[in-house]
């Protein structure tokens, strides 16, 4: 199987300012209990229990800055679905740049948690020590609080692309067709029993992802399932990003209309999504159990007027002719994920 891509479940949980800073002083204190135990001269105590303070509280600050950085995949590096969702829901330019202003505080307290050791190792009495680090936490404060907008941002947009479907790097079949026309058990029937129900942040119902050997099925429902000219801006920018998933688009027509949708308004649908995708089309005529045989030749014409090549009739629930149009899917999709 391909590798495993929603790259963004990695991420940890981004603390804002104050908790970060809590997690730190509490994490210096307990380094400052143990060094005070030690048996040392008054000053040398006192400047080693300020430096071991302030290089925890430095690291643990740094650490975790860099943590999110480390956790976060290169946006330039991820397959285009991922990085078209990133532009979608949060802006690309805008997570780099937060992005950026981690690593700046990440740099910048470590730095200085370098630097304020030192000075304390040279510190005359203990309570030049101890104002030495107090200044340094006041600086890791203020250089926390610069940077609270863009750890609000990346929180917020960590939980957005969280939500992001799992989809692995394989030829992919994006179904679509009009709601009741036979999609859902058209995916069971192709993949087996194991559908996922993957979470999209555009749609409540999810989307369905099922293996066919090795060709990852997408069905979108809510998506790719009524006329684009109803969708609003951020629906079709969720509906193009498919292109970048798909090879093959099977288009479900139900020739039986008893999903409630007349052949013509399936077709002008279908004329919708064929203009949406660059990929093949294959149309299954599905239902062919319910419909007479004059109503399936009617929809061949048209599919033949539209262009379209290839046109299978199918029934899912009473499983005719799944088997060629699993070869078909099986060939075209590889065909076009290997000439990608
Ligand atoms: N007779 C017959 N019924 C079918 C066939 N394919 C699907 N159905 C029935 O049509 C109904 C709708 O099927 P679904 O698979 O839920 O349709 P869908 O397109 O996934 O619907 P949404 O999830 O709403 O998008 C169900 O009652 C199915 O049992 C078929 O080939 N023949």
């Amino acid at each position: 199987m391909g590798k495993e891509a929603n790259p963004f479940k990695k991420m940890p949980t981004i603390l804002m300012p104050d908790e970060l800073m809590a997690k730190a002083l509490r994490r210096g204190e307990k380094v400052a209990v143990e060094m005070r135990q030690k048996e040392l001269p008054w000053l040398l105590k006192a400047r080693f229990v300020e430096e071991h303070k302030v290089r925890t509280i430095s690291s643990v600050v740094a650490d975790n800055l860099q943590k999110v950085i480390d956790k976060t995949p290169p946006i330039r590096k991820l397959p285009k679905f991922y990085q078209e969702m990133v532009e979608v829901l949060v802006g690309i330019d805008e997570f780099k740049k937060s992005m950026g202003a981690f690593k700046w505080a990440s740099e910048l307290v470590r730095k200085l948690g370098n630097e304020y050791a030192r000075k304390i190792r040279k510190a005359r009495t203990p309570q030049q020590a101890g104002k030495l680090r107090k200044e340094f936490v006041g600086r890791v404060k203020s250089i926390l609080e610069q940077i609270h907008p863009e750890m609000a941002f990346i929180a917020v947009a960590r939980e957005k692309l969280k939500e992001l479907p799992t989809f692995k790097d394989l030829p992919t079949v994006v179904i679509a067709g009009y709601p009741n026309v036979g999609k859902s058990t058209l995916l069971k029937k192709l993949t087996g029993a194991d559908v996922e129900i993957n979470s999209y942040p555009f749609t409540t119902k999810g989307i369905n992802v099922g293996y066919m050997g090795e060709i990852q099925m997408v069905d979108t429902p809510g998506l790719l399932d009524r006329p684009l000219h109803e969708r609003n801006d951020i629906e079709l920018q969720a509906i193009l990003a498919l292109n970048y998933l798909a090879n093959v688009v099977l288009f479900v027509i139900d020739a039986s209309e008893f999903c409630g949708y007349t052949i013509e308004d399936q077709i002008n649908l279908l004329r919708e999504v064929k203009q949406l995708f660059n990929v093949p089309i294959i149309v299954a005529i599905n239902k062919i159990d319910l419909a007479s045989e004059d109503k399936i030749k009617e929809i061949e014409e048209k599919l033949k007027k539209l262009g379209v090549e290839t046109v299978l009739k199918i029934s899912a629930n009473s499983e005719i002719n799944l088997d060629t149009l699993k070869e078909k899917l099986k060939k075209i999709a590889i065909r076009e994920f290997m000439s990608k």
